[in-house]
C-alpha cells in the first residue's frame, strides 16, 4: 500500500490564545476528494493555509508527497494549486498577463495555447485582455481557479470555491472538479454547504472549534448528522 499523499499527525495551530486547530490527525490518499465542513471559525481555512504552505503549524507533524515539510520548499508548492480568500491575482495586469506570469513562475510550457484553453474553460476568453481590476468578484474567482489549475498540480486546495459564483460558474467549476478528479488528482475543498460538499466528496471531515469531530464517507457523515452533538448544518445534508 503506497504512503498517503498527506499525513497529518497531532497538528495544532495557535494564534495567541486562540487554538484554530487542535490535535488534528488525518491521512489523505492520492486521488481522494475530501470536503472540510464545519461552522464559522472551526479551522477549515487554517488547515487549507497550512496545507498550501501559506502558514505553519504550531505543533504536530505534516508530511506531504512523502516528505516532511521542513525538508521541502518550492518543489512542493509547484505540486499544489490553491483557490483561497486571497486571489493572488494582480489587478493592474490583464487576465492573460496574470496567467502568463504564473505560467512562467511554475515553468509551464506551451504557454499561449495552455492559457487560451484555460481561459476558454473558465469562460473568460473574451475578457482575456481586460485588466483584472475591472472584473467582477465572480470573474476574479473564475480566473483564480484558472490560475490554480494552470500548472496541473497534483493537489488542489479550494477554500470556499463557490463563493461569488453564479449558477453557470458553479456548473463550470463542478465540471472542472470532475475533470481534475478523473485525472487522478487529489482535491480538498471547504464549504459551508453540507449538501453540495457531501455530494462532491469521497471523504468528509467535520471540524468544530479546531477539532476534527467526524471523519468518513458522505454516507457516514449523513448518518452522523442525526446525532444531537453534530454541528448545526445549514440546509439539508441528505440528497
Ligand atoms: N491570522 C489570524 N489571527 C488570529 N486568529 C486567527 C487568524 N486566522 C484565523 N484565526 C482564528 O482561528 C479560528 C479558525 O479560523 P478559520 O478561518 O480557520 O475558520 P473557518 O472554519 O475557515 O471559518 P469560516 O467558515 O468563517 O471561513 C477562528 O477563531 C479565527 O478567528
Amino acid at each position: 500500500m503506497p504512503n498517503p499523499l498527506i499525513e497529518i499527525q497531532h497538528l495544532s495551530k495557535r494564534y495567541g490564545s486562540i487554538w484554530a486547530l487542535r490535535d488534528i490527525t488525518l491521512n489523505v490518499e492520492a486521488g481522494t476528494r475530501l470536503t472540510l465542513l464545519g461552522p464559522n471559525g472551526s479551522g477549515k481555512t487554517t488547515l487549507i493555509r497550512i496545507l498550501a504552505r501559506l502558514s505553519s503549524p504550531s505543533s504536530g507533524s505534516l508530511k506531504m508527497f512523502g516528505s516532511d515539510l521542513h525538508t521541502q520548499g518550492d518543489e512542493v508548492r509547484k505540486q499544489i494549486g490553491v483557490v483561497s480568500h486571497t486571489s493572488f491575482l494582480y489587478p493592474a495586469l490583464t487576465a492573460v498577463e496574470n496567467l502568463t506570469f504564473y505560467a512562467g513562475m511554475f515553468g509551464v510550457s506551451q504557454t499561449t495555447e495552455t492559457i487560451e484553453s484555460l481561459l476558454y474553460e473558465v469562460g473568460l476568453l473574451e475578457r482575456q485582455h481586460d485588466l483584472v481590476r475591472t472584473f467582477s468578484r465572480g470573474m476574479q474567482q473564475r480566473l483564480a481557479i484558472a490560475r490554480a489549475i494552470l500548472h496541473q498540480p497534483t493537489l488542489l486546495l479550494f477554500d470556499e470555491p463557490y463563493s461569488g459564483l453564479d449558477g453557470a460558474a458553479v456548473n463550470l467549476l463542478q465540471h472542472i472538479l470532475t475533470n481534475i478528479h478523473h485525472e487522478g488528482r487529489t482535491i480538498i475543498l471547504t464549504t459551508h454547504n453540507y449538501r453540495s460538499g457531501l455530494d462532491f466528496c469521497d471523504q468528509a471531515a467535520v471540524l468544530v472549534s479546531g477539532r476534527l469531530v467526524y471523519y468518513g464517507s458522505p454516507a457516514h457523515i449523513r448518518i452522523a448528522a442525526k446525532n444531537p452533538d453534530f454541528p448545526e448544518t445549514p440546509g439539508d445534508v441528505h440528497p
